[in-house]
């Protein structure tokens, strides 16, 4: 995806931010944020990863001192965040309310994170001692949970919560870049990797052309088998790509195997049988990932996907507000927000904010919703599930763009 990226984006080796070229060489190592952000986007427009990562206004004030030149060409992202527009006015917002917020609602997220990864790993161990096919699944469904509760982590400065992501055979940097760079930045776009990355098997785009009858039928079938094979796909097409092309495993892919270690370790199973255990709870991780990461928010036939009419103010914010409709039924707990891809669209707009922090900037997003003539829409599990299936049917585009009455 970055290498497409890199020819797609008139970077010419360096970075992007709107139409002008910076060459940030050496301050890579210097970034608060870590390297891995400015390392890994060499070469690409950076606009929108610039500006949804950066609350302060030190970045921009920083940018200048490394600037080239100008770009040959406009770029190629339609996309804007004018100063006036919707995004930057709800930035410059919740700058302010930042300072009024008690960031101590952040130990709870901590805690909970903590608490999560605790209770997996004694689940996991007491599963082997006791040979239980039931505390397994619920091994499974734990580390499912600590891995959802891991992404909050990963679109911040490096810290070490982030890498229990990688519990179940998924990487965290690998994510950074497929989730954090890809889908967050160009949701429900011909740009998402989260949707390409199912193609075959499931198919969001309204299109025929690509989405054939049969294609369609055959999806509901081994939608099941797909959800639990999607950990394993991954892995294994990342071991293909390293042997093949360029290596992208890294040393933390090694944390994936605490788990059958521990299972080792603390039973008399033998490593054939814990191997064997640590694939069930993968796949069972696997399962539950997908049906809450699936049915969370971006899918159903009332929301953007690529080929729809779209909104005529282009604004970068406005377009994440029509991609998404929120979980309603989360909102009453720190914990299921967490575990459940809680608070989608302030968490989209901010992603480096804790999901504690978000439930605070409701008044300030909805008065500046109402401002833009936009709105936030809300749906149940349920109904994300029967959206979600609607629009792996649905094959003709919206032609009534979004924010048109
Ligand atoms: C690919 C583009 C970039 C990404 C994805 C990115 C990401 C991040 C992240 C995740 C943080 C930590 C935020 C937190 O934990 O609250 C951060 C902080 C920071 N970054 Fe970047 N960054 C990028 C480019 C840049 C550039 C080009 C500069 C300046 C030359 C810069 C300057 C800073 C500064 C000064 C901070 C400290 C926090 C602040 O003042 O906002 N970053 N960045």
């Amino acid at each position: 995806w970055l290498s497409s990226k890199r020819q797609d984006d008139e970077a010419e080796g360096l970075w992007r931010i709107c139409d002008s070229l910076y060459d940030f060489t050496d301050f890579i190592n210097k970034h608060p944020g870590g390297s891995f952000w400015l390392k890994e986007t060499r070469g690409t427009d950076i606009t929108e990863l610039f500006e949804a990562h950066h609350l302060s206004n030190v970045p921009a004030s920083l940018i200048e001192s490394y600037k080239v030149r100008d770009a040959l060409n406009e770029r190629i992202y339609t996309l804007t965040m004018h100063e006036d527009g919707f995004y930057k006015t709800l930035k410059r917002r919740v700058r302010e309310k930042l300072q009024t917020i008690d960031t101590k609602k952040k130990d709870n997220s901590d805690n909970i994170h903590f608490g999560l990864l605790l209770a997996t790993f004694l689940c996991v161990i007491i599963s082997a001692r006791c040979d239980s096919l039931l505390l397994l699944a619920l091994a499974g469904t734990l580390v499912c949970w600590t891995i959802i509760a891991a992404h909050n982590y990963f679109h911040r400065r490096d810290n070490w919560r982030m890498y229990t992501f990688n519990l179940a055979m998924l990487n965290v940097c690998c994510w950074r870049i497929s989730h954090a760079m890809s889908h967050h930045m160009y949701p429900n776009s011909y740009w998402d990797l989260e949707l390409s990355m199912f193609e075959p098997f499931l198919c969001w785009i309204p299109n025929e052309h690509i989405k054939t009858w049969t294609s369609r039928c055959l999806s509901f079938l081994i939608e099941p088998l797909v959800y639990s094979m999607t950990f394993l796909l991954d892995i294994s097409t990342r071991i293909f790509y390293s042997i093949c092309y360029t290596n992208i495993m890294y040393w933390h892919d090694l944390i994936s195997c605490t788990i059958p270690l521990s299972m080792y370790l603390t039973s008399d199973l033998t490593l054939l049988i814990c191997l064997r255990q640590w694939l069930f709870i993968v796949m069972i991780a696997s399962f539950a990932f997908c049906v809450i990461g699936l049915n969370a928010a971006h899918h159903d036939p009332k929301i953007y996907h690529e080929g729809d009419a779209t909104r005529e103010d282009r604004d970068w914010g406005l377009f994440q507000v029509d991609t998404i409709i929120d979980r309603s039924d989360l909102k009453s707990s720190q914990f299921l927000v967490l575990t459940h891809f809680g608070e989608h669209c302030l968490h989209h707009l901010f992603p480096t904010l804790d999901h504690a922090i978000l439930p605070d900037l409701y008044p300030i997003f909805y008065e500046t919703l109402d401002e833009f003539k936009a709105q936030l829409r809300e749906y149940n599990h349920f109904q994300h599930i029967l959206g979600q299936h609607c629009q792996l049917l649905r094959v003709k585009p919206n032609l009534k763009s979004p924010g048109s009455t």
